[in-house]
């Protein structure tokens, strides 16, 4: 029989990619951006939902603003959390899987190994918090339902920090970014492709971390697309990211965890699939961006 699939934020960055790249696999695909759903509007969401046919709903939106959600707690709870609740309602009577997106900032960041879905969560900000309640609430209907809690996202559907870094490099002579925070970068044509083989294995549900392999600090992420940006010609008036401490971003409203690298060892039990590294991801996405610049 063949699956239908509905992808909630699809006008987002990762939302966008899997609704662009599953359809070009020919699978039939159905997406709601915030402006034919918005996850704060609980009734909404039942009757747009309740109207249709669908076996996979795949849910990327989200409050995705980390200060934002620290200042404004209650909209990151509804969107976060009661989106979610609402969301895995529809999906629990209509028999359907949901598969909802999470975040490394579910947890705290004091370990010194990478994060396995067998870690305790213990957010540290308002985001986290709102993230991980959402996570509960998926848990509570149903075990067929599925966590991904990706970290770090970047792909060519909206700007990300490979874009801003190489933004700022092509018209700073100083650019800095922090180097005592450490996570793993995840591209969305990436998990798009990843993703793909959880879709298709309804039996897999729980909690699963997915994400490029290896590690970063936000430095040496930053630096590494600079060395793609320049070997690609790009003009930039610097090629160094200078290093920044967490301690310095005096403008940041929410605390963010300082290490929550993500371990993907279950997701190749699973799928038999590893993840490339991240620098490969970042090399073949900065090839795609024009080399006048990247996107705004
Ligand atoms: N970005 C990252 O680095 C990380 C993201 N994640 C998680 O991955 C998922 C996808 O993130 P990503 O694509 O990067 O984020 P984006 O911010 O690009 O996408 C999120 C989408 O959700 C939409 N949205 C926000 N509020 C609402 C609402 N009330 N109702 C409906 N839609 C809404 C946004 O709308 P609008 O287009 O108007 O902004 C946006 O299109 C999220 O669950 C996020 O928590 C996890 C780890 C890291
Ligand atoms: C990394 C960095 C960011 N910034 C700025 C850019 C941006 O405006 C602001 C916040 O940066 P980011 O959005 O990259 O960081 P942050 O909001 O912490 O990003 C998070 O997003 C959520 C959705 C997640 O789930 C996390 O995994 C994580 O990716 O700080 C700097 O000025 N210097 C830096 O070195």
């Amino acid at each position: 029989m063949p699956r239908k699939i509905v992808i909630v934020g699809s006008g987002g960055r990762l939302g966008a990619a899997l609704l662009r790249e599953w359809r070009e696999r020919g699978e039939e695909v159905v997406g709601f951006n915030r402006e034919l759903l918005d996850l704060g509007d609980f009734s909404a969401i039942r009757e747009r939902l309740d109207a249709l046919e669908f076996d996979v709903l795949v849910n990327c939106a989200a409050q995705t603003n980390v200060d934002r959600c620290e200042c404004e707690p209650e909209e990151a709870f509804r969107v976060n959390s009661g989106g979610v609740a609402a969301l895995a309602d529809v999906c629990t009577r209509k028999k359907a899987r949901c598969i909802h997106i999470s975040t490394d900032y579910v947890f705290d960041g004091t370990k010194e190994k990478p994060y396995t879905e067998d870690d305790e969560p213990r957010p540290i900000s308002k985001y986290g918090e709102s993230k991980l309640s959402g996570e509960r609430c998926l848990q509570a209907v149903s075990d067929r339902h599925l966590i991904v809690r990706v970290s770090w996202v970047f792909g060519p559907d909206r700007a990300s920090f490979v874009d801003q870094i190489i933004q700022r490099a092509l018209t700073q002579d100083r650019v800095e970014a922090i180097a005592d925070k450490i996570s793993v970068p995840t591209y969305t044509l990436d998990a798009a492709r990843l993703l793909w083989p959880l879709v298709e294995q309804p039996e897999v549900g729980g909690v699963m971390h997915l994400c490029n392999a290896g590690e970063c600090s936000w430095q040496q992420y930053g630096q590494h697309a600079l060395n793609c940006a320049a070997a690609l010609g790009m003009p930039l008036c610097t090629q160094h990211v200078e290093p920044l401490k967490l301690a310095e971003m005096k403008n940041f409203v929410a605390a963010r965890p300082r290490y929550t690298p993500l371990a993907t060892k279950k997701f190749t039990g699973i799928t038999g699939i590893t993840p490339r590294p991240w620098t490969e991801a970042v090399e073949e996405y900065v090839r795609t961006i024009p080399v006048g610049g990247a996107s705004a």
